[in-house]
């Protein structure tokens, strides 16, 4: 045999046995909630032209994403991250439509990142964008979702760290920083490496004071305090502006009662070039990842020829899911699996038993029993299999319920069996 062809490249993976139903669970949790918002469903390719994906869109960089090319020639690439194929869906659908566009998505994005930084390279994702609303009041709403989403699925300790963009960029602007510089200093405030920050800074010709907005940068998160600090450094209007919209989303978010999920990190910056506002992330224990990336893409739309604010989410179903697993949260998922053992002359009894118990919305394994194996070989197998009770046909008119847990088993009668 050969055992290399039973493995999977480095950063994919096999989902399987409860693993998988507790994910599948997790994600109707999950786009449960989506719908109670109003947002509707939508489905775009796997893969799509390069272009969408190219370095002007903003997304992830073009090392990173899995490119091929197709008959003809034509250069394509797996989807790193569903915000372009959404932009670009709605100016191809939705080019005329002038209110508000609620659309959620599920599906598997691919981001080829390096090896060493030991990362999932096809990650579930499901995400929701508001299309159309410029309002703080839809900024809440979707930090409100992204909430209302973790609190469902079991998650209690958790928080979602805003940031604003044009604070930066606002203090960039004033600072006359070119782009190589602000590309390396973007690097260095986003993992707060302060004194790199200090590093860099002190060799550049720029006003004292705006050096000192820099370097506090990397500090600059924390509770709704952090963001009367950040007024009072600076005077530029872009900045300024950023911290006030901050301001009246808070006020927002006080009105669902959510201030206790919500921080705020004026250092968080994204690799994502998109965004135009603000930007956030949640975080949990047990996952050194976010769980949740998000933020304000003002102009992408634009690139399709449709010009609409927008705002958007993804939850990283994976890392949820190893969060919730390490954080001891258990995932409620439907484990009432019955399985119709029967001996080969029973053929008829068992086939009339599982369509009468389908019929009542059982989840019903039907398993001949091997000559070669004996009833106890079988409760292992149906329990390995996950299954929670076994209907044994063995003789006419007998049905023997073995409980798979405790081993106990009856006879029982056909209308015993309740749907
Ligand atoms: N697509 C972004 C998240 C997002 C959705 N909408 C806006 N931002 C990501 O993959 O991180």
């Amino acid at each position: 045999m050969n055992r290399k062809l039973l493995h999977t490249p480095e950063g994919v993976r096999d989902i399987y046995n409860s693993e998988c139903e507790k994910k599948l669970a997790l994600q109707e949790i999950l786009h449960n909630k989506f719908k109670l918002y109003g947002f509707k469903d939508i489905q775009t390719p796997t893969f799509e032209y390069f272009d969408i994906f190219s370095r002007e869109i903003g997304t992830i960089s073009s090392k990173e994403l899995y490119k091929f090319f197709d008959r003809e020639g034509n250069t394509l690439a797996l989807r790193p991250d569903f915000t372009p194929s959404i932009a670009r869906c709605v100016a191809k659908y939705y080019m005329q439509e002038d209110m508000p566009l609620r659309l959620c998505y599920e599906g598997n994005a691919f981001i080829n990142s390096s090896e060493y930084q030991g990362k999932l390279k096809e990650s579930t994702q499901m995400g929701a964008e508001l299309i159309g609303d410029d309002t703080v009041d839809a900024d809440a709403e979707m930090i409100t979702l992204v909430i209302q989403a973790l609190l469902k699925s079991g998650l209690t300790k958790f928080q979602v760290e805003i940031g604003q963009i044009d604070f930066f960029k606002g203090i960039l602007e004033e600072a006359g920083i070119d782009e190589e510089i602000e590309v390396e200093l973007r690097e260095l405030i986003s993992i707060k490496n302060y004194f790199g920050v200090e590093e860099l800074v002190s060799n550049l010709s720029v006003k004292e004071e705006l050096k000192e907005v820099f370097l506090k940068l990397p500090q600059m998160f924390g509770s709704i305090e952090i963001l009367e600090e950040a007024k009072a450094l600076t005077d530029n209007l872009c900045a300024v502006q950023a911290i006030e919209r901050l301001e009246r989303l808070y006020e927002v978010l006080k009105i669902y009662e959510l201030e206790q999920y919500i921080s705020f990190d004026l250092g968080m910056l994204s690799k994502y070039k998109y965004y135009t506002g603000i930007i956030f992330k949640a975080y949990t224990f047990g996952t050194g990842e976010a769980i949740v990336n998000g933020g304000r893409y003002n102009n992408l739309l634009g690139w399709f020829g449709k010009e609409a604010p927008a705002i958007g989410f993804v939850i990283i179903v994976d890392a949820l899911m190893s969060a919730l697993m390490r954080q001891n949260i258990s995932i409620a998922y439907n484990n009432n699996h019955t399985m119709i053992l029967y001996k080969s002359e029973q053929q008829k009894r068992a086939i009339e038993l599982a369509i009468y118990l389908r019929n009542k919305n059982k989840n019903v394994e039907l398993v001949s029993m091997p000559s070669d194996k004996t009833l106890k070989d079988c409760v292992e197998y149906g329990k390995r299999n996950q299954n929670s009770v076994i209907l044994f046909l063995d003789k006419d008119d007998e049905i023997i319920q073995i409980d798979i847990e405790t081993g106990d088993s009856r006879k029982i009668l056909r209308t015993d069996l309740q749907g």
